[in-house]
């Protein structure tokens, strides 16, 4: 049914002996659209996609991946999605090209792959075994492997790791066309930028759970702290703003002149402020609503310490 969700997965675990790596993980994803799953080293990102390639086997939970169970219906969902897995899924010893070229044959309507070459900067790769490409062409030949089936959906697990600006920004145009061809992508990244520039929606998971979800716009508009920064003349009588602002705004003198609000920065504040400039004869100059980024939130969902 094409109406099904891409990705259904509730109260998924997965254990590594003694270590649990994913404990009752929720995750939907609609048709369509690119998601972004995030967390930090060890969250439990890339068990749960490779659950959700049929690669792993859960030990509880729900997984339905285009209304298909991928441990025991892999023969049929294989064929409908791409993979492009962090350790490249490519034999080593075959010649990178060639073989992208034989997969296409193996689909009923592959994109051309030539054109995947030509897009990705595989030119060069000519005969050259999938083992002596650098890196980042290995990156590249994946991501054209996972692809070139014309897949309903595609799991690329940190599809732009390693790579340079301009392999980077190739990799980024090629998801918005899979996702302007009604593809569903989903992605991990550790990337916030390329979460913020590629995703519909963003998952964060840590601990082996999803504890946030939304649209980076949403998730960035919750909590609602912003900053407010403008410059006047120095030595504003801040504690005199104060007054006029809510209780919990913070007002500092970064620099001689520099001014930052820190706050809820609603139209109602920006009022206010720019009322109080207006009446002590202020122009507040370079006046700029600074949003929170996905990083901060990333980074107050998950913490600042790092991962054992
Ligand atoms: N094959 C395995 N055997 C044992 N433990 C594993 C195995 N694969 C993953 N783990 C452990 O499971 C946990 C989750 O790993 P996973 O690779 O899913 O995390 P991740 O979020 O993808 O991390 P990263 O961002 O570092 O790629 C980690 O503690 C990891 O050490």
């Amino acid at each position: 049914m094409r109406n099904e969700p891409a990705v259904e997965v509730t109260g998924l675990v997965k254990r590594y002996g003694a270590r649990t790596a994913v404990s009752g993980l929720d995750l939907a994803v609609g048709r369509g659209g690119v998601t972004a799953v995030l967390g930090p080293n060890g969250a439990g990102k890339t068990t749960t996609v490779e659950i959700c390639e049929g690669y792993r086997r859960a030990d509880a939970g729900h997984v339905r991946v285009l209304g298909l169970d991928p441990a025991a219906q892999g023969a049929k969902l294989r064929p409908r999605i791409g993979v492009m897995l962090q350790s490249g899924g490519v034999y080593p010893g075959a010649r990178a090209v060639e073989m992208l070229r034989h997969t296409a044959t193996l689909y009923a309507d592959p994109v051309d792959p030539e054109l995947l070459i030509e897009r990705l900067g595989l030119e060069s790769c000519g005969r050259t075994t999938y083992r002596r490409l650098s890196g980042g062409q290995q990156q590249r030949l994946a991501l054209a492997m996972a692809v070139v089936g014309r897949p309903e959906l595609v799991f690329l697990d940190e599809p732009t790791a390693g790579l340079d600006p301009q392999a980077r920004h190739a990799t980024w145009d090629l998801v918005r066309e899979l996702r302007a061809d009604g593809v569903t992508v989903v992605l991990t990244t550790h990337f916030m930028d390329e979460a913020e520039q590629l995703a519909d929606q963003v998952v964060i998971i840590d601990g082996g759970r999803a504890i946030a979800a939304g649209t980076p716009e949403e998730l960035c508009r919750g909590g609602a702290e912003n900053t407010l920064r403008f410059s006047g003349r120095p030595g504003l009588d801040l504690p005199s703003l104060l007054k006029a602002l809510p209780a919990d705004t913070v007002a500092l003198e970064t620099s001689p002149g520099g001014y930052r609000i820190e706050g809820k920065v609603d139209p109602q504040l920006l009022a206010t402020v720019t009322s109080w400039c207006a009446q002590h004869g202020v122009m507040p100059d370079h006046l700029a609503v600074e949003r929170r980024t996905l990083e901060d939130v990333f980074l107050e969902l998950t913490g600042r310490e790092l991962r054992v």
